[in-house]
Order: C-alpha cells, then sequence, then structure tokens
C-alpha cells in the first residue's frame, strides 16, 4: 500500500520499483521503520478539520493548502490549551497528507505576543510540566513536519511569536509592526530548541546578536536580516506570498522534498528529543529566580498600565 501512493499534485511519478529502492535508502540512512516513512509520502487526501476555537484550519480543496489561524483574543498569548490546540492541528494536517500550511492569526494587529505571561508567572510545576512539554511537542511538530510551512504574520510577533514564525520554512509580514525575541529582556533564557530555529533562520551571528540583545525588529529590519522573506502590505496579500511560495513544490517530488528537509533539520530535532527532561529543568530552574519572576511581574504590570 505504501508503495501505490500517487503523487496527484506533482507530474513526478516515480515508479514502484523506484519507490521500493528509495524507501530502501531513505529509511537505512534514518534508521526510520516504514511506519514513521510512510508519513513523508505525499499528499492524497484532505479534510475539514473539527473545529476548535483556539486554532481553526481550512483546508482549500483545489491547492491542498491549509490556513491554520491561531484564535485566541486579545494577543493569542501561547497558553497550555493554545499549544494544545496547536499540536493536535498539527497531527491532523500530518496524517492528512495536505500539501502545505500557512499560519497566520485572527487578530488584527497581532501574529502571536508570545508565550502567555500568565502560565509564567508564580507557576504551578504540574501546569507548567505540561505547558512546557506541549511546547516542546508543538516544535518538534511545525520545525519537524513533513509538509511544507510558511508563516504569513500579520501583526506584532515577539518572544514566542517569533519563534513560531521562524519554526515554519517561509515568512511574510506586513509592515509596521514588531518581530524578534526579547527573552533576555525578561531575564528569561532562550531554550534549545529556540536558538536552533534562529540559526536555521539567520546567520550565526545575526542569531548571537538577536538572542542577547533581545532585539525586536521592525518589518523592514527583519527583512535586512533575513528573519523575514517578504513583506506584504495586508494579510490576506501575506497569505498569498506563502501560496505562492508552497506552489512552488508543486513541481518537485514531494518525497525528495520532505526527506531533504527532513534531513536539513534532523540534527536540531535530535537534539532536543535526546534532552525534552533536561531542557524543561532548565527552563523551570531560570524561570522561579525570585528576580526573573519578579521582572515577569513588572513587565506584566507595565503591559497593563499601557
Ligand atoms: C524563554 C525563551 C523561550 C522560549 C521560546 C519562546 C519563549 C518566549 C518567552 C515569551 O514568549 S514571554 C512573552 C513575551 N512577550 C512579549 O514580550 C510581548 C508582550 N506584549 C506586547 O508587547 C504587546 O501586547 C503587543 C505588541 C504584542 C500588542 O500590543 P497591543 O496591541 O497594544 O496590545 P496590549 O499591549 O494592550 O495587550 C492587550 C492585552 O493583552 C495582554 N498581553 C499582551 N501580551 C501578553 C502576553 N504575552 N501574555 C499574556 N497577556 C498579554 C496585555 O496585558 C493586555 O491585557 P489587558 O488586560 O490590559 O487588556
Amino acid at each position: 500500500m505504501l508503495l501505490t501512493l500517487f503523487e496527484s499534485h506533482t507530474h513526478f511519478f516515480l515508479s514502484m520499483f523506484q519507490k521500493m529502492i528509495l524507501t530502501k535508502i531513505i529509511s537505512n540512512t534514518l534508521s526510520l521503520h516504514k511506519k514513521q516513512l510512510i508519513e513523508w509520502l505525499p499528499a492524497v487526501r484532505y479534510f475539514s478539520s473539527p473545529t476548535n476555537p483556539l486554532v481553526n484550519v481550512d483546508v482549500n480543496d483545489k491547492s491542498g493548502i491549509a490556513v491554520v489561524t491561531m484564535n485566541r483574543k486579545p494577543v493569542n498569548g501561547l497558553s497550555l490549551e493554545l499549544f494544545e490546540a496547536m499540536s493536535k492541528a498539527l497531527d491532523d494536517l500530518e496524517n492528512n497528507r495536505i500539501r502545505g500550511a500557512i499560519l497566520t492569526s485572527s487578530c488584527p494587529t497581532v501574529f502571536s505576543a508570545g508565550l502567555d505571561l500568565n502560565e509564567l508567572y508564580q507557576p504551578d510545576k504540574k501546569r507548567f510540566k505540561a505547558f512546557w512539554t506541549t511546547f516542546q511537542d508543538v516544535w518538534l511538530k511545525l520545525y519537524g513536519s513533513s509538509f511544507p510551512t510558511a508563516a504569513a504574520i500579520n501583526g506584532h510577533a515577539p518572544a514566542g511569536g517569533c519563534f513560531l514564525a521562524i519554526s515554519c520554512e517561509y515568512r511574510v509580514m506586513c509592515p509596521d509592526y514588531k518581530i524578534g525575541l526579547n527573552e533576555t529582556r525578561l531575564g528569561i533564557i532562550a531554550p534549545i530548541f529556540l536558538r536552533a530555529s534562529m540559526r536555521n533562520t539567520v546567520s550565526n551571528r545575526e542569531a548571537e546578536k538577536a538572542l542577547t540583545l533581545g532585539t525586536l525588529y521592525s518589518t523592514e529590519d527583519a527583512l535586512k536580516i533575513g528573519l523575514i522573506d517578504e513583506i506584504a502590505i495586508y494579510k490576506v496579500k501575506a497569505i498569498e506570498r506563502c501560496e505562492n511560495f508552497l506552489a512552488q513544490f508543486n513541481n518537485v517530488s514531494s518525497i525528495a522534498r520532505s526527506f531533504t528537509k527532513r534531513s536539513l533539520r534532523q540534527k536540531d530535532l535530535e537534539e532536543l528529543e535526546n534532552c525534552r527532561e533536561e531542557d524543561f529543568n532548565i527552563f523551570w530552574s531560570n524561570l522561579i529566580e525570585p528576580s526573573v519572576q519578579k521582572q515577569i511581574g513588572d513587565y506584566m504590570q507595565s503591559l497593563k498600565k499601557k
């Protein structure tokens, strides 16, 4: 059955024999089981996603591209519940082998304000563990997805918002917003997977500068350093540009594409897979430092006073 899947969206069709050889080579190279490998195979069916109030998934039947819209007002603060909804949506997309996904937001001026500060301030360890583990899951699923991904950044994307965008393969942003990883400004140490996504997007030197300074870039400056790929005047255009990016893969073998993506990102993914508990422990001990808690508390107050 594995070998009979037909790549209907491309003009590229591997014969059964070629697929057998390819399957063997790929699974040997990455020590994968066929069950895992099947997830990389071409997109053949589309679905309508069950409604979740926090994440809306809209699959275009014709193009096979899903628009995944975060919908947690007012600023798409990334809470445990939002991460759970995203994790589930990513599973559904993977299982239904869509041709590509575009991540965007229903908030008019904010893509995502990053981690919900209420999860970070005076946290309960049990809930925070679930929160952090689901956050890791979302990154592993988004960064390591078999389908191509793009972000239509229709508003501000500080911290975790930027992080979601750089876990995708392509970014189109609307003008006059801010994007960047400002964690150090909150006294928070960027975790291993955030550093990996940043290094995969901009040069190592820019990543170091951006992370240590906690810089928030304007849309124009983000383009200059390669943090985003294009600017589009408003959201609909940003989605269109993302669709154009994803459409380029129509003429590329989806097996070759996803294998290549996976092999380029494998090291980063394994790095987190191998230290998930340690990553949590490091973040937790940093987070509960009284000075960090005070900084987060003061920051939340300053946002409310605005
Ligand atoms: C640690 C390294 C880590 C891991 C991976 C990535 C993790 C990063 C850590 C984080 O993500 S920490 C979160 C960092 N986020 C920020 O610094 C952004 C803070 N927010 C803003 O700068 C602004 O809100 C905005 C530019 C995103 C939007 O501005 P505006 O449209 O003017 O809205 P308001 O500022 O009035 O906010 C409306 C409302 O929402 C509350 N809020 C804003 N951000 C957050 C948030 N991250 N978590 C929870 N709540 C947030 C804000 O307090 C307002 O609440 P009201 O009750 O006053 O309506």
